[in-house]
């Protein structure tokens, strides 16, 4: 298969399934038009979480790396009325932008961006009581994974689910230490996913509009 048929499928399902909306796709042009990186999820990932988090009946997400938002809103309209999300973005520039489309997403009373490197906000959110979460999607520096794995099992409740998002890395997450930090973060999550007694956990490789790639999904369990 090819990187074409793998969009065009993808383009397919989008028009049978309506993965995105007219909120979704504005979301993207605002964060394309501002400069931010084309690194969001894509329409049936975003969808995905989307499903994911309403399986759970999640009231509470916990979001690290927001870009643009756009998995956010994905996410957020999985949301009951009085549920609420926390994205933690290290980028100012991503968090204004974001801001502007989860509030032109009518989300913004649900949707709460904190700024800064989540290694430091994640124990304000804990010290605040923050959690517990019931949903925690993964998608920040893979550098950091092992640690956001950590703050995760601290931070959600028995029978949370954690999706970690860019697992597979067009493949680099095999070559090990030659794969740099990025693969060596996702390798050590992936064995940490493995050995915890807490975790049942797997691995699903994708392929669509992105390229190559991957989501780990882990319940806690106890
Ligand atoms: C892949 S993007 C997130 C995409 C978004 N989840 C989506 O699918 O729409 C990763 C984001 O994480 C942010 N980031 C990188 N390092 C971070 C850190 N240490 N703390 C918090 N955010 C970080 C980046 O600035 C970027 O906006
Ligand atoms: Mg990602």
């Amino acid at each position: 298969m090819s990187q074409q048929q793998w969009s065009a499928v993808d383009g397919y399902f989008t028009d049978l399934l309506g993965a995105d909306d007219e909120t979704l796709q504005a979301a993207q042009r605002e964060s394309d038009a501002a400069g931010l990186p084309p690194i969001a999820v894509t329409a049936h990932q975003g969808r995905l979480l989307h499903l994911l988090a309403r399986i759970r009946g999640a009231r509470r997400i916990l979001e690290i790396g927001t870009l643009g938002g756009y998995s956010t809103i994905h996410l957020a309209r999985s949301l009951p009325e009085d549920g609420r999300l926390v994205t933690l973005e290290y980028a100012p520039r991503h968090a204004e932008v974001a801001r502007a489309n989860i509030a032109r997403a009518g989300l913004a009373d649900r949707v709460e961006v904190r700024v800064g490197p989540a290694l430091e906000t994640l124990p304000v959110l804990e010290a605040e009581g923050g959690g517990p979460f019931d949903l925690v999607f993964i998608d920040a520096d893979k550098d950091n994974y092992p640690h956001y794995l950590e703050w995760s099992l601290r931070l959600a409740r028995v029978g949370a689910v954690i999706v970690l998002d860019n697992v597979v890395l067009g493949g680099a997450v095999l070559d090990g230490a030659a794969g740099g930090a990025r693969a060596q973060g996702v390798r050590t999550t992936l064995e940490l996913l493995a050995k915890d007694p807490r975790l049942d956990a797997t691995a699903v490789q994708t392929v669509g509009d992105k390229g190559w790639d991957g989501f780990a999904l882990a319940v806690i369990t106890g």
